[in-house]
């Protein structure tokens, strides 16, 4: 079986976020299944520091030469869009110094879009996918482009959504310039209110449809969580599925064999955070700081965590109100330290040390750090929500009585409920045979690719034509 994987981040390349783990981690773990997958990457400097192999010349595209460089993405084939007038520039790889998206993301996207179809209609050195698996909007016109090939019938599509929040939106004006069919303008295919929705064009016309949750996968069906894409999620419920990320074991493995190894890393990691030593709960955050994180409502509670003889580690960066928030909050007590930046090495002592992970998302498609959590045995405390509710036990009696409880949930997302979560997290981690019991659970619970890396490969063998 041959995949095209197609997307706009991956580790150990490029990262913004947990899009990029996924696409870095997909090729290996679907290796293990039989599946060959290959996957194509926009040629930024990251990028194309790695690709190194056979150039194949594609022409003009968009205003300017491209082609596409082979290289290496660990064991697997990496394509990467060599088009320097759209990717070969300093800054973010979706926004521009100023902090605004960059003027020409509309092309920049087609264009990984279009030479996916390209080469899923034509084949590349040889080699040719039978299924292409799209992710986000980045990837989202690609089903159409293929669709006006001639040569395009056969190459089957999933287009999977990791973060529905973003629709890759552009003028109508731009249908000529995108090379669009204009047909297809409409309220049942790629226009949304008016303008040209990529995603959209990706949820209408790929063959199936995933997200990276069950529950979530059920959730996107309703307005709160489809954002105004519901309805079109809706006629497509019957090519929608949710399957689990999972996380690189390997990679992601404690230091540590028993929840009593933890202690020595907590301590070490107050010593590097300025934090006091303290008989309570050392929580922590890493995250992105913006709205969909919930992490507003973490200000509001951070009060029963503090005075409850808690603490809290953040490490995050994002909107500035929510960064100079966290710097307030820990200017304002000894048991808050704030660490504003993107720094993985510290993600992971802050998770080998921490006793909780906190995730208290208004929306989470899946959510990778709580998995990291529970790996960890740094029991994740998270809203009911996606891809947490489907991957942490909650510590009610029931789960508490039957020695299976991971985490704890709290439901409604709101900062009082968040605030009742910290205080009972508080009393278990009192509680310490119960806590360590908690610790072991989350410890033992595969989060790795197994399960969900089968999934895929069935889905992908079910919409692939034979050849
Ligand atoms: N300051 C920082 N320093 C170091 N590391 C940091 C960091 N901030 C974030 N990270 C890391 O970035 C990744 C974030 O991944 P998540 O899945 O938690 O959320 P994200 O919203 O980006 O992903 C979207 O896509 C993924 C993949 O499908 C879904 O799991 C998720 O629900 C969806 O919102 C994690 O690996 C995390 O450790």
């Amino acid at each position: 079986m041959r995949v095209l994987s197609v997307a706009s981040e991956c580790v150990p390349l490029v990262k913004t976020g947990g899009l990029a783990d996924v696409a870095g981690a997909l090729p290996g773990a679907l290796a293990r299944e039989g599946v060959e997958m290959r996957t194509l990457l926009p040629g930024y400097p990251a990028v194309m520091a790695a690709a190194d192999g056979p150039a194949h010349d594609l022409g003009d595209l968009f205003g300017g030469p491209a082609r596409l460089v082979e290289g290496r993405l660990g064991e697997a084939t990496l394509y990467a869009l060599d088009a320097p007038h759209l990717f070969d520039r300093p800054g973010g790889i979706y926004l521009g110094p100023d902090g605004q998206d960059w003027p020409d993301n509309p092309q920049r996207f087609a264009a990984l879009s279009r030479t996916a179809a390209r080469v899923a209609a034509e084949g590349v050195g040889g080699w040719q996918p039978q299924v292409m698996h799209l992710h986000d909007w980045q990837a989202g016109l690609a089903p159409l482009y293929l669709g006006t090939q001639a040569a395009g019938s056969g190459v089957a599509t999933l287009l999977t959504i990791h973060n529905i929040a973003f629709q890759g939106l552009a003028p109508a004006a731009m249908i000529d310039t995108l090379g669009l069919p204009p047909a297809g303008f409409t309220p049942e295919g790629y226009e949304y209110w008016g303008q040209v929705s990529a995603l959209k064009a990706g949820l209408v016309h790929a063959d199936a449809i995933s997200t990276v949750s069950p529950t979530y996968a059920s959730e996107l069906l309703t307005p709160e969580f489809g954002l105004g894409l519901d309805g079109v999620l809706r006629a497509r419920r019957a090519d929608l599925c949710g399957i689990l990320n999972g996380i690189d074991e390997d990679a992601w493995t404690p230091p540590y064999r028993t929840p009593r190894g933890k202690g020595r890393h907590t301590r070490r990691l107050r010593d590097e955070l300025g934090l006091p030593e303290r008989e309570g709960p050392l929580a922590v955050v890493i995250s992105r700081l913006t709205g969909q994180k919930g992490l507003d409502l973490l200000i509001e509670a951070l009060p029963a965590l503090i005075d409850g003889g808690g603490q809290l580690a953040l490490l995050g960066s994002g909107e500035p109100v929510l960064e100079a928030a966290f710097r307030d909050a820990a200017a304002a007590s000894p048991h808050v330290a704030v660490r504003i930046g993107y720094d993985e090495a510290l993600s992971r002592r802050m998770i080998a040390g921490g006793d909780a992970i906190l995730v208290p998302s208004r929306f989470e498609p899946c959510g990778l750090t709580q998995l990291y959590g529970l790996r960890f045995g740094t029991v994740p405390v998270v809203a009911r929500t996606g891809g947490l509710a489907d991957t942490v036990i909650d510590a009610n009696p029931a789960a508490i009585s039957a020695g299976v409880a991971t985490g704890l949930h709290f439901h409604p997302v709101t900062a009082d409920r968040l605030a009742q979560a910290l205080v009972k997290m508080t009393a278990l981690w009192h509680d310490r045979t119960l806590w360590q019991r908690m610790m072991r659970n989350a410890m033992a619970q595969p989060v790795g690719w197994d399960v969900s890396a089968r999934a895929y490969a069935d889905l992908y063998r079910s919409l692939a034509t034979p050849s």
